[in-house]
């Protein structure tokens, strides 16, 4: 059906191999960078063992992220005989210097680096423009323009932090993470959990060790069946989002600014509905209520989300004193959790009166991790806090940004409806996997916009990147919306071109490449354990929408705003035409 652009093919097959060419020449020992740059790789990588997972459906293959690289895993093997120091990564001056003043404040972590660092890229005009703060994630680029691909900020104790942002530096990184990899990330709904409330542990987003192995393999069963097990609930609440689009559109059929807040309500009750397997109300057609426990909730998740941005990314004052932020974060988590630990008491109660339990199939998730001996209730608290405030906002963002890409991409728009209106009018799990179209628009639209732009670890071994040697335990932040943006991997790289994800439109390898640098969904071990949950429901709510609404947006570009989770920096006030039958 889809026909490929073979020509894009071609020339992403001449920077694959570059890209080989480099990586060859960083995991190998040369004393000299001058030469390096001459010569040929060590390594031609087998394009077959380069392959990517590859899901078909029917003539059309959409790439998945494949859970290692072969080819990477080769050049890891090759141990380098010589290697630059870390001191000699180089860095920013003025971060330097402000670690040094901040060393003589007996406080602070490694994390203080990055805390700094945004603090910092907001003052950026006392730094003659060179931290200025460029609006969104993008900003890391002008590191890498000044100080090359691998660059470090100085933290005041040795915690210090290097960036990176290449494919190739990211793969090494997560060659080297383990089985049990280590993600900083956080901090103050770390200490909320641990000191605070004084939990036992800090969530599935940020635990690490064993105690992380068994929550996450607790959440696989539950979280893998829930796109089959809750698509009829999840498909009646984005009918009711359909309609409550409708409802609220003005004369000139445009929603109100504050739409971003819709597509949320829209999430909390698909998120809520497979943890609690209940509907709450969030997408009433009259409008919610602010002191109903839906509207309780929809207030606590985004004082929550503004508290956390205000205490991560500015100097961590609040761990030694309450700040104005610290008491917004307490606050607002205090009310989520005060309203859903009324729900995950009903459930446990349901689960003892519930005799002869033969099978957990028409379980809630938190049902099922109730069942669970070594699950603690406090954890299954901490899961559902996780899932309302990072998952259902990085669902509303890939949302809102790919009605944005489809609205100001029409043709695309038209290829994706003419898609949706060829499917079966009842769709289903099994036949939204059947449509190719829609997965490539999805991956296209984390590609340019991911609503997580920077991954990060703590190194578990030394690396070698770059030729330099990265010792163990470094905080390492990875630039992966740079990555994606750049065109020696994705031909017309700021273009919105779904097609480039079909199977075919480039080399095996150029598309291994492609999978290593865009990563929306993260990498390895701690990736998202909800992927498929969030693709059905992002992939539903759109076909539904477009089935109903031809979208427009007339108000310029859409830029991520700058956070940990990058949401639209923009009002959404996208116009919804109905479709003439
Ligand atoms: C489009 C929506 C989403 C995106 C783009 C996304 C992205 C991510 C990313 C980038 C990570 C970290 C990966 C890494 O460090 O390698 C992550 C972790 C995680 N996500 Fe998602 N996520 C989404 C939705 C969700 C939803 C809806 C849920 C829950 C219902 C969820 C549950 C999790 C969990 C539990 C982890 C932690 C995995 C671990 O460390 O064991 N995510 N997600």
């Amino acid at each position: 059906m889809w026909k490929l652009s073979l020509k894009s093919g071609a020339s992403l097959a001449k920077n694959a191999k570059l890209i080989c060419a480099s990586y060859a020449v960083d995991s190998r020992t040369t004393s000299s960078t001058a030469t390096a740059e001459k010569e040929t790789p060590l390594i031609e990588l087998d394009p077959i063992a380069t392959s990517p997972v590859a899901q078909s459906t029917d003539n059309l293959v959409v790439s998945k992220m494949p859970r290692s690289s072969k080819a990477l895993e080769v050049v890891a093997s090759k141990a380098p005989e010589r290697s630059s120091p870390f001191g000699n990564i180089p860095g920013p001056h003025s971060l330097r210097l402000i670690s040094l003043f901040w060393s003589h404040v007996p406080l602070l972590s490694t994390e203080f680096t990055g805390g700094a660092l945004f603090q910092v890229m907001n003052l950026g005009k006392f730094f003659g423009n060179l931290l200025s703060w460029g609006g969104n994630a993008k900003f890391f680029q002008k590191f890498f323009d000044v100080y090359g691909p691998v660059v470090r900020l100085h933290g005041p104790f040795g915690g210090d932090v290097v960036l990176l942002s290449r494919p190739e530096h990211a793969s090494l990184v997560f060659q080297n993470e383990g089985t049990q990899p280590v993600r900083a990330c956080l901090d103050s709904v770390d200490k909320y959990r641990l000191q605070h409330r004084r939990l036992s542990h800090a969530g599935p987003f940020l635990m690490t060790g064993p105690e992380w192995e068994k929550m996450h393999h607790s959440l696989e069963k539950p979280l893998r069946m829930s796109p089959t097990q809750h698509f009829a609930t999840i498909d009646s609440i984005s009918d009711q989002f359909v309609e409550r689009i409708s409802s609220i559109r003005n004369l000139q059929d445009e929603v109100p600014k504050s739409f971003k807040n819709e597509i949320l309500k829209w999430c909390l009750e698909c998120t809520l509905a497979v943890a609690l397997k209940r509907k709450l109300g969030f997408v009433d057609p009259t409008g919610l209520s602010h002191t109903s426990d839906p509207g309780r909730i929809l207030e606590g998740v985004n004082g929550a989300i503004e508290a956390i941005r205000k205490c991560e990314y500015g100097f961590h004052v609040w761990k030694f004193m309450s700040t104005p932020a610290w008491s917004s974060l307490v606050k607002h988590c205090d009310t989520i959790d005060s309203v859903l630990s009324k729900y995950v008491e009903r459930a446990q109660t349901g689960l003892r009166e519930k005799k002869d339990l033969k099978s957990t199939q028409d379980l809630s998730l938190i049902e099922n991790l109730l069942l669970q001996d070594d699950i603690l209730v406090e954890d299954v608290m901490t899961l559902m806090l996780d899932m309302l405030l990072i998952g259902a906002n990085a669902t509303t963002h890939s949302v809102a940004f790919l009605l944005y890409h489809l609205a100001t991409a029409p043709r695309c728009q038209n290829l994706l409806y003419k898609e949706i209106m060829s499917q079966p009018n009842e769709l289903t799990a099994e036949t939204m996997k059947n449509m190719p179209y829609l997965q490539a628009c999805m991956k296209e639209s984390m590609r340019l916009s991911p609503p997580i732009p920077i991954l990060n670890r703590i190194l578990a071994k030394d690396a070698v990147i770059h030729r330099y040697l990265i010792p163990k335990g470094t905080y390492v932040l990875i630039a992966v919306h740079l990555a994606s943006l750049r065109e020696e991997y994705f031909e017309d790289a700021k273009k919105f071109k779904p097609e480039r994800w079909f199977a075919g439109a480039v080399t095996p390898l150029a598309q291994n490449l492609q999978n290593f640098a865009s990563m929306p969904f993260g990498h390895g071990p701690k990736s998202c354990q909800a992927r498929e949950l969030a693709e059905l429901q992002i992939g539903l709510v759109i076909s539904k929408v477009l089935k109903r609404f031809v979208v427009e947006y007339n108000y310029g570009t859409i830029e991520s705003s700058n956070a940990l989770l990058a949401a639209p920096a923009k009002p959404l006030n996208f116009r919804f035409v109905d479709r003439v039958a």
